[in-house]
């Protein structure tokens, strides 16, 4: 299924503009909705889940009205929200039975089969009667996703999900996750740029409620190539260079700062030009430099 928002607006109560008139097409397949904290990326996440009420535009998914036929929408949807709580004392599958019973699976035998098979689609077979408070934080993330799933949703929204993840979780949190967008639309909300890039098909770049850019990872990459230098710099020469480049990003390599700068020609000062990654896309397009494509999305 296709979502299709248009000019979506948020102002919370204490004047906080969280969206600020929201256009993007999301097709299906996984999508990655990037941002830095308090972008709008929850506040648009709650909205497409018919949890939140916008202050103007619209949103269909497919011929759906998102923000009028909400139960039809949560019907299709699934959701894993940032905060997601289990109930600590109870297992596994003891709460995911409960939570298919709420989405209306009567039928004994016919909840079985698919509480067991959603626990194992997310590796969590094995270990279904341990109680939830026992469980790593990846494992609390795959159960999230078994109970987003429930019901067989077309649309699955997960909000932050690797924040905390260790490496071999969320290389096994990608894995569920990109088998499930094989043929639904995912939306992954996140500010961990290796996150989309390891997944996503198309993505949206948020910030300060406006979307910045959008397009296919590889695509937005190719639209910096030849426009990102690097040098190692010492600590001292830091702010010097900062104020006589446009620095996107300063990372340390084995100690040293390494800076990258956006630059449409050799800058000078012994920069290497560099072949850009996503990360220098994300970084660009925060610092105001790049939005070649706002106007697609
Ligand atoms: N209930 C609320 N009342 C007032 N302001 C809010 C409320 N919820 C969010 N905000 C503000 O709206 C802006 C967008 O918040 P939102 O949570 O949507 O961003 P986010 O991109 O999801 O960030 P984070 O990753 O930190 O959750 C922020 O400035 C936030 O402080």
């Amino acid at each position: 299924m296709e979502l299709e928002i248009r000019n979506l607006s948020k102002t919370y109560a204490n004047g906080v503009v969280a969206l600020d008139g929201v256009t993007l097409r999301i097709p299906p397949g996984m999508f990655g909705l990037l941002g830095p904290n308090g972008a709008g990326k929850s506040t648009l996440m709650r909205i497409l889940a018919t949890l939140q009420e916008c202050d103007a535009g619209s949103v269909f998914l497919d011929d759906i009205d998102v923000l009028d036929e909400k139960d039809e929408v949560r019907r299709l949807l699934g959701y894993l929200p940032q905060d997601f709580g289990v109930y600590p004392k109870v297992s596994a599958y003891e709460l995911l039975d409960h939570f298919a019973q709420l989405k209306g699976l009567a039928n004994r035998a016919r909840r079985r089969e698919v509480v067991d098979g959603l626990l194992q689609q997310t590796n969590l077979f094995e270990v279904r009667d341990q109680r939830l408070g026992t469980f790593s934080g990846g494992m609390k993330q795959r159960f999230g996703i078994a109970q987003a799933l429930l019901g067989d949703p077309q649309l699955i929204i997960v909000d932050e999900p690797t924040a905390g993840l260790d490496p071999q979780e969320r290389v096994r949190f990608h894995n569920l996750l990109s088998d499930i967008g094989q043929d639904k639309t995912v939306i992954l909300s996140t500010h961990i740029v290796s996150d989309v890039a390891d997944l996503c098909a198309n993505m949206a770049i948020i910030n300060k409620g406006h979307v910045l850019l959008c397009g296919e990872p590889a695509r937005l990459i190719e639209g910096i190539e030849g426009k990102i230098w690097a040098r190692f710099v010492s600590k001292p020469e830091l702010l010097a260079f900062q104020k006589r480049h446009t620095v996107i990003s300063t990372r340390l390599l084995s100690g040293r700062p390494m800076i990258h700068v956006y630059a449409e020609r050799y800058p000078g000062d012994d920069f290497e030009p560099v072949h850009p990654t996503l990360d220098d896309v994300y970084f660009a397009t925060i610092a105001g430099r790049h939005n070649a494509q706002a106007g697609n999305c």
